[in-house]
């Protein structure tokens, strides 16, 4: 078994342009001295590269402590060519509000940033800028590049909801600082590669599946829940996403605490094999916190395995 950083690819795409808040993602994990760093429109650009065998890597936002899931990354996971996470990382979230030099906050009437970055503001908004609008960009430092590119002028907003170094790398002006609702939002950032290597267990890990069930009935999610309920297994995110099938279709995207060669992971995994239509298996990582699991003494691999020679002497 090889270690994460034996294994670390060379080559990433990321969320970009720069000055994104997935570069620094990035840098944190693979600083761009050692590697190559390509940044991507989108999202989807980003995992495109990856699946065409053109980077080793992506770095992709996953998860905000305010907003919840970003819907892109967790939708171009779960479909397509497999893809699994390799690594997570934790940044720290700090907004500032960006204007090409001279415009007087008074005069924005609408502003551009990501969602996420939107949703992380709103009360902000409503407090300083109430009548502003919002139009959505692909990245925050897409909104800061939109105002300083030629098209300034021209761009159907005024200002940017974006990271400091994306007001600087452009040269706009900050009207307001650290404009963010809560003070202790992080957004959590997964390195995604093609299916290889599995990242050494440390007992500090995590395990990102999405589960399709096989019909709708009543108890159906209880059901999936239950497999990792009976092994002890704790879940830290759990979201329902459209399987875009037909209304009302729904697949979900969980992380679990715990490594595939756990041996209470494997079961789960057996028992989620046999009542889901498909289980599709997004990696075993280690978490950013570093904190050990958890594990009750009858669900450690010690337990899984004197029960299996327990009914191993009964056979035979
Ligand atoms: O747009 C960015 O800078 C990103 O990296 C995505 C994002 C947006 C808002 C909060 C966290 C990450």
């Amino acid at each position: 078994m090889t270690s994460t950083s034996d294994r670390a690819p060379r080559t990433y795409a990321y969320l970009g342009p720069e000055g994104t808040f997935t570069q620094m993602a990035l840098d944190a994990w693979a600083p761009s001295a050692g590697a190559t760093h390509r940044p991507c429109g989108s999202v989807d650009a980003a995992l495109a590269l990856l699946r065409a065998g053109e980077v080793d890597g992506a770095m992709v936002p996953i998860e905000n402590s305010v907003e919840g899931g970003v819907s892109a990354t967790l939708d171009a996971l779960a479909s397509g060519d497999p893809l699994v996470v390799v690594a997570e990382v934790l940044v720290p979230i700090t907004f500032v509000l960006a204007a090409r030099p001279g415009m007087a906050r008074a005069d924005v009437r609408a502003v551009g940033t990501h969602s996420h970055a939107w949703a992380q503001v709103r009360g902000w908004m409503d407090a300083n800028l109430p009548e502003a609008t919002y139009v959505p960009t692909l990245s925050t430092a897409a909104a800061a590049a939109g105002l300083a590119g030629g098209d300034g002028e021209q761009a159907a907003y005024q200002a940017a909801v974006c990271a400091p170094v994306a007001a600087s790398n452009h040269g706009l002006e900050v009207l307001a600082e650290d404009i963010g609702d809560n003070a202790a939002a992080v957004t959590r950032f997964v390195l995604v590669a093609r299916p290889g290597d599995l990242p050494e267990r440390t007992g500090a890990d995590k395990t990102t599946l999405v589960l399709f069930q096989r019909d709708d009935h009543a108890g159906g999610l209880l059901e999936l829940l239950e497999q990792f309920a009976v092994r002890g297994i704790n879940m830290s995110r759990l979201e329902s996403r459209p399987t875009k099938a037909s209304m009302g279709s729904y697949c979900f995207s969980i992380d679990i605490e715990g490594h595939v060669l756990d041996e209470r992971v494997g079961e789960a995994l057996l028992g989620l094999k046999r009542v889901c239509a498909e289980v599709r298996f997004l990696g075993s990582y280690p978490a950013a916190h570093g904190t050990a699991v958890r594990v009750t003494p009858h669900t450690t691999d010690e337990a899984f395995g004197e029960a299996r020679a327990w009914l191993h002497s009964l056979r035979a």
